[in-house]
């Protein structure tokens, strides 16, 4: 494992970030387009289940890649580009994240795509975890995550890359950023986005032991915004996003961007570039 890393590190991760921009939630502008997504997208039964009701104007995305939702590189393409079809669909207003697992919301990234892959790959695959970051977060729908089922590492950075978090209460399903306990280290913009969701101190303390939280420890430092019985968890989604869809697009987008730019590292491409290899070299040198 060690000696696969440290060549990735040696070649570079080229192209990485290469799209990467802080992008508002107003903001329409793809992070790349379609057809360059849909070129790489090589998987052979869907993973991702999209349901648009138009009367609603809400989208319900299912997860539905057995075991563990793991974020591979088909799986974050298949995802963005159904995330770039509903954002260009002006009739869909509203996005719910799911899963279809029992137990388990999303793994995170796939670990299996950090072993024994070139170093193009990898580039490849960094990048289209940064697109999945920058799409759901930059997004002009309201989002709201469901989350039935642990959700750790990049899981946990889908979900609060959503408005809205709606967790079952179920104390064996987790939530956080658990990198530091794998050795590794979560990039700056897992970092922001925690912030964002949690404020400065506990997202130090979640960063640097790497916690993972139960589901009424989440809802406590406010990792989650409302815990819900398991049948519950999309009926709670669909009810809250009609609240969300009552506030006019607009002045929603705006102050949401308002926020984000305020909060958010306003890195230029470089400097991010930069961080994000430098993260990653450190993990690899000590893994
Ligand atoms: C391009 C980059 C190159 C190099 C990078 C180098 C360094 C990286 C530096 C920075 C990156 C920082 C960012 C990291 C973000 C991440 O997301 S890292 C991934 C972290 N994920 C986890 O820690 C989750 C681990 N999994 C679990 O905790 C449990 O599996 C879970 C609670 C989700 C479910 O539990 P349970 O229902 O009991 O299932 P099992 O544990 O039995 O698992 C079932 C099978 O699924 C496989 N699996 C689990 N997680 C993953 C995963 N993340 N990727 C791939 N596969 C996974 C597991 O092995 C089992 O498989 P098996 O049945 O044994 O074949």
């Amino acid at each position: 494992m060690a000696n696969v890393l440290r060549n990735s590190a040696k070649f570079g991760f080229s192209g990485v970030l290469s799209q990467l921009s802080i992008h508002s939630r107003h903001g329409r502008e793809c992070v790349s387009p379609c057809f360059s997504l849909q070129q790489r997208n090589n998987s052979t039964s869907p993973k991702i289940k999209v349901d648009l009701d138009s009367s609603t104007g809400v989208a319900v995305l299912r997860m539905q890649s057995p075991p563990v939702n793991s974020l591979s590189l088909d799986f974050l393409t298949e995802f963005c580009i159904n995330l770039e079809k509903l954002e260009m669909d002006r009739s869909c207003r509203g996005l719910i994240i799911t899963s279809t697992l029992s137990k388990v919301f999303s793994a995170g990234l796939d670990i299996m795509e950090m072993y024994g892959k070139s170093p193009e790959r990898c580039g490849e695959f960094w990048k289209a975890v940064q697109e999945m970051w920058l799409k759901l977060y930059g997004s002009n729908m309201a989002t709201i995550a469901a989350i039935n089922g642990s959700s750790p590492a990049g899981g946990c950075l889908m979900s609060i890359g959503c408005d809205y978090r709606i967790m079952v209460d179920n104390p064996r399903y987790s939530i956080g950023l658990n990198e530091t306990q794998l050795g590794i280290v979560a990039p700056f913009w897992f970092k922001d986005t925690l912030v964002n969701t949690v404020g400065n101190r506990a997202a130090e303390l979640s960063l640097e032991l790497g916690l993972l939280y139960s589901a009424p420890d989440a809802l406590k430092i406010g990792l989650v915004d409302q815990l819900v019985p398991e049948d519950q968890v999309l009926s709670t989604a669909q009810d809250t996003m009609s609240k969300w869809l009552a506030i006019p697009d607009h002045a929603r987008q705006i102050d949401q961007c308002v926020y984000i730019i305020y909060n958010t590292s306003p890195l230029p491409l470089d400097h991010a570039r930069q961080m994000d290899q430098c993260v990653i070299s450190v993990c690899i040198y000590y893994i």
